[in-house]
C-alpha cells in the first residue's frame, strides 16, 4: 500500500490550490514541534518531565513542567520560519513577537501547548491545539488587535493527541484529515482521509461534577439522556469525561457523541471554562469541517467576535443532531 505522508498531503493541497507554500510550511513546523512534544511527553518520568514547574500562567493556572516544555517547543519551533506575524499562547500573557532579526510572514499562529494538563500525571492522554488566522492586512507589528478576528477566518486548525499513538488531525477548510505518528520513520502518514462525525450519537461527554452549577436547559438535556430508554430520548445513552479536550473531542471525531463544557455558575463570571482563541476555535472548525456543529448554546461559536486573547466561552460540539438539540433547549428556555 502507498503510504503518503504528512509532507506529500500538503504538497498536494498546495498543488490543488487550497493552500499557499507559506501556510504549508507552517503546518509542517508546527508538526515537527509536535513530534517533539510527543517525544518529551513519552519519556514521562524517565526525563523528569512530570509534575508542577512552580510558576503560574496568565490565567492563574499552575503550570504543570509540560506545560512549560510544550510551549517553548512551539515558540521556538515556529519562530524562525519566515511565514508568522506573531503568535499567542495559553501560556504567554501578550502577543509573542517574532524576534526583530527573524523574517515575517503573514500568518498568525495561536496554540494551547498542553492540553488536558491535569492529566499528565496520571498518564493519560493530553494533547496540543492550534489554530491559524490570516495577519490582517497593513496592520503590522502584529499586536493583540489582529488576533480578534472570529473562528469562521481561520485558514488551518488542527490538534495533535499523545495517545497511544500520537496523531495529529488537520484542516484546511477542505474537510478533516487524520495523521499517525510512525515514531521509527520520523513521519506522520496519512491514516485517517476525510473525518467525518457521525449524526446519531449515543454518548455525551461532560463534567457531571458541575451539574448543580449548570444552566436549566443543560440541566434538562442531560436529565433527559440520564433517563435513557424510560425517558423521553427512548434509548439508553452512555457518558465519558477523559478531562482532556483534545481526547474527549478525537472521540467525537472518531465515532460520534456530544462534547460541553457549557455555561455554569461557577465559570460565569469568567465566560466559561474553555478558551475560544485556541481551544473552542480550533475545534469548532474541525467539528464543522467533519459535519458536526458547535455552539456556545447561545450563538456558533466560529462567529464568536472575540474582544480579548485568552477569551473564555462555553462550549458545546459534535454530532449535529444532539448539538440543535441543546441550541433549541437554550433557546426555549
Ligand atoms: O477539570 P475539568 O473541569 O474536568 O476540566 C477539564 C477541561 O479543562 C481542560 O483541561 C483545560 O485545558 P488545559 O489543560 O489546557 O488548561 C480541557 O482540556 C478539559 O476539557
Ligand atoms: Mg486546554
Ligand atoms: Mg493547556
Amino acid at each position: 500500500m502507498r503510504r503518503v505522508t504528512l509532507t506529500q498531503f500538503l504538497i498536494e493541497q498546495q498543488r490543488a490550490g487550497r493552500i499557499t507554500a507559506d501556510l504549508r510550511l507552517l503546518i509542517e513546523v508546527v508538526a515537527r514541534a509536535v513530534k517533539a512534544i510527543s517525544v518529551n511527553v513519552s519519556k514521562g518520568a524517565l526525563a523528569g518531565v512530570l509534575g508542577e514547574a512552580g510558576t503560574d500562567n496568565v490565567q492563574g493556572e499552575a503550570q504543570k513542567k509540560l506545560d512549560v516544555i510544550a510551549n517553548e517547543i512551539l515558540l521556538q519551533a515556529n519562530e524562525w520560519g519566515g511565514h508568522l506575524a506573531a503568535m499567542a499562547s495559553e501560556e504567554v500573557e501578550t502577543v509573542h513577537q517574532i524576534p526583530f532579526d527573524y523574517p515575517k510572514g503573514g500568518f498568525l499562529l495561536l496554540f494551547d501547548p498542553l492540553d488536558g494538563s491535569s492529566n499528565i500525571d496520571v498518564n493519560v492522554s493530553v494533547g496540543t491545539i492550534f489554530s491559524v488566522l490570516r495577519m490582517p492586512p497593513g496592520g503590522a507589528p502584529a499586536t493583540e488587535e489582529s488576533f480578534m478576528q472570529p473562528g469562521r477566518e481561520q485558514a488551518a486548525a488542527g490538534y495533535a493527541i499523545y495517545g497511544p499513538s500520537t496523531q495529529l488531525v488537520l484542516t484546511v477548510g477542505n474537510g478533516v484529515h487524520g495523521f499517525t505518528l510512525d515514531r521509527e520513520m520520523g513521519s506522520f502518514i496519512y491514516t485517517h482521509p476525510f473525518m467525518t462525525i457521525p449524526e446519531e450519537t449515543r454518548e455525551y461527554a461532560i463534567n457531571a461534577s458541575n451539574a448543580r452549577f449548570w444552566e436549566p436547559p443543560v440541566q434538562r438535556y442531560v436529565e433527559e439522556l440520564q433517563r435513557g430508554a424510560d425517558g423521553p430520548r427512548g434509548v439508553d445513552f452512555n457518558m465519558r469525561w477523559v478531562a482532556s479536550m483534545v481526547s474527549d473531542v478525537h472521540r467525537v471525531m472518531t465515532r460520534g457523541g456530544i462534547f460541553m463544557y457549557p455555561m455554569d455558575e461557577k465559570c460565569r463570571a469568567r465566560g466559561g471554562k474553555l478558551r475560544l482563541m485556541y481551544e473552542a476555535n480550533p475545534m469548532a472548525m474541525l467539528v464543522e469541517q467533519a459535519g458536526g456543529a458547535a455552539s456556545t448554546g447561545r450563538e456558533r461559536i466560529l462567529d464568536v467576535l472575540p474582544t480579548e486573547l485568552h477569551q473564555r466561552v462555553p462550549v458545546i460540539l459534535g454530532s449535529k443532531a444532539e448539538v440543535e438539540r441543546v441550541v433549541e433547549y437554550h433557546r426555549a428556555h
